[in-house]
């Protein structure tokens, strides 16, 4: 695996490292060890999948607040998504910057977002599928969310949703 900062401090992007060979490929999609080398977050308690069918789909933005804080580590198992982590740290040098990374299942990348920040994607193609691990239990009582077209954030999407669900699509303008 290949580690890539973002403008988000502590946010990479992974690449792996495929083995190739008649069979098809292989990849480490995941290695406690090489985290916690890296000072990353290496033991999670769940992992989540949304299935996507239409291009266009919005999920996010969304985290949990303290002490139920989460970490994630994402990757498209289909399709692809536009794939934001959003800096919501007051202590962090990226306070309030995002990064946007393309995540492609035929690529097998992913995102690691550090705790403290929100996620959301962006589907790019039709029946996409995210699959993620998360550091933190769900806790609806933790869970918040912010808008994808906060001027607060003015993020880059490649698009407009067309499909967004009436929680995100009215999420309150983000007040720091
Ligand atoms: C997140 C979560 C949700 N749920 C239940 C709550 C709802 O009844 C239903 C759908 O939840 P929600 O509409 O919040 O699903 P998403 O909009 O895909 O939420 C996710 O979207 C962005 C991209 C994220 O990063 C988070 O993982 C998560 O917030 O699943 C659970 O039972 N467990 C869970 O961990």
């Amino acid at each position: 695996m290949r580690f890539f900062e973002t403008a988000v401090a502590g946010a990479y992007h992974i690449e792996p490292d495929p083995f190739v060979d008649e069979r098809g490929v292989f990849a480490r999609t995941f290695c406690a060890e090489t985290f916690a080398e890296k000072g990353l977050v290496e033991r999670f308690v769940q992992t989540n999948t949304s299935f996507n069918p239409r291009k266009g789909t919005l999920r996010g933005l969304h985290w949990q607040d303290p002490p139920k804080g989460e970490t994630k580590l994402v990757r498209a198992t289909r399709g692809r998504l536009f794939d934001v982590v959003l800096d919501l740290r007051p202590e962090s040098p990226t306070y309030l910057a995002h990064a946007g990374v393309e995540l492609d299942a035929d690529r097998r990348n992913a995102l690691y977002v550090p705790v403290g920040c929100a996620h959301g994607f962006l589907t790019l193609s039709d029946d996409t599928e995210a699959f993620y691990l998360v550091s933190e239990s769900y806790s609806p009582d933790h869970a918040r969310a912010a808008r994808w077209d906060d001027r607060a954030f003015a993020i880059a999407w490649p698009f407009a949703p067309t499909v967004i669900s009436p929680r995100d699509a009215t999420a309150e303008d983000f007040t720091p």
